[in-house]
C-alpha cells in the first residue's frame, strides 16, 4: 500500500481514536534512532528473501488454538501478530516473522527472535516507553510506523498488527495470503494481552480496531496484488 493509499485511512483512524499524529510521528524518530543506535536493524530487502510466494498470518482470535490442531501450515511463510507468537511456540512451531507493536507477551517474542524469527516492530504514539525498553533486547528487526515513512523506517500500510501483517506480506511478495485466528467478532483471543487468560468480550477500542482491520483487508483483497482468504477450523 502507498502512503497516498494509506493516508486517508490514517487520517480517519487517528479522527476516530483520538491518536496524535505528531506524537506517532515522533514515536517513528524515535524508534530510527534506536535502530540505528542497536544496529540489528534489517531493510525490507533482506526480510523480502524470508517471505514466499505463501505466507499464513496469524491473528490472536479465538479460533486460533484449534485451527492450529486442525491445519498443517508447512507450506508457506509463517506471520504472527504479537500476541499470536505464544500460540504458535505452544503448538511447537517458530513464526518466521513476528509483527508487533509491543503489547504482546514479549518473553515468547524474545524466545522466538533468540531461535531465529525476524522482528517487525511498529512505533507509534502509545508504545514509546516500551520501544525504548524492548528494541535494544531484539535482533533482526524491521522498523515499521503509521506516518511518513523513513529511510529505515516502512510504511506498507495496515492499522492493527494483523492487518498490518497482510500488508507487509503482500509489499514484500506474497501472492496467497491466509488469514488464520482472525475473527473480528464480540470475542477478543486470549493470546490478544499478557494479562488474558480467557477469551474476553470484545471493549470498544478494539471493536473499532477491527473494524478498520476488516476495512483494511477488504481494501487489500480489492487493490492488492495476492490472493487473500480467511481459514477457519469447523466450530
Ligand atoms: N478476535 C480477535 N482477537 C484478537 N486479535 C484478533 C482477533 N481477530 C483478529 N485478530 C488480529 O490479531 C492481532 C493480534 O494482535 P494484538 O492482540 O497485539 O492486537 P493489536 O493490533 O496490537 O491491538 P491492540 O493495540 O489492541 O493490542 C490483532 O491485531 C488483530 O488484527
Ligand atoms: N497511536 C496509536 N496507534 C496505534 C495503536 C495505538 O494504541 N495507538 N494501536 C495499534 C494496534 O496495533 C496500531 N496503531
Ligand atoms: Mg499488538
Amino acid at each position: 500500500m502507498r502512503w497516498e493509499d494509506w493516508k486517508p485511512f490514517y487520517e480517519r483512524i487517528v479522527r476516530e481514536m483520538g491518536y496524535s499524529v505528531e506524537e506517532d510521528r515522533k514515536s517513528a524518530e524515535l524508534l530510527r534512532a534506536l535502530l540505528l543506535e542497536g544496529d540489528e536493524y534489517i531493510l525490507r530487502e533482506e526480510l523480502a528473501t524470508v517471505v514466499g510466494r505463501k505466507a499464513y498470518v496469524f491473528g490472536a482470535g479465538p479460533s486460533l488454538g484449534l485451527a492450529l490442531e486442525e491445519f498443517d501450515f508447512s507450506d508457506g511463510t509463517l506471520i504472527t501478530a504479537d500476541g499470536a507468537t505464544t500460540a504458535l511456540l505452544d503448538a511447537g512451531l517458530l513464526p518466521d516473522v513476528i509483527v508487533t507493536d509491543l503489547d504482546g507477551r514479549i518473553p515468547d517474542i524474545k524466545l522466538a527472535n533468540d531461535k531465529g524469527a525476524f522482528l517487525v516492530v511498529h512505533a507509534h504514539g502509545d508504545n514509546v516507553e516500551k520501544m525504548g525498553v524492548y528494541v535494544p533486547m531484539f535482533s533482526r528487526i524491521l522498523g515499521t510506523c503509521q506516518t511518513e515513512p523513513l529511510d529505515i523506517v516502512y510504511n506498507f500500510g495496515g492499522f492493527t498488527d494483523g492487518d498490518r501483517a497482510a500488508f507487509l506480506a503482500e509489499e514484500l511478495g506474497a501472492r496467497e495470503i491466509v488469514l488464520v485466528g482472525f475473527d473480528f467478532g464480540d470475542t477478543v483471543g486470549r493470546w490478544s494481552k499478557p494479562g488474558l487468560r480467557e477469551h474476553a468480550r470484545v471493549w470498544e477500542s478494539k471493536r473499532k480496531k477491527f473494524e478498520f482491520a476488516k476495512e483494511l483487508l477488504e481494501w487489500l483483497e480489492k487493490n492488492g496484488r495476492a490472493k487473500v482468504e480467511y481459514l477457519r477450523p469447523d466450530p
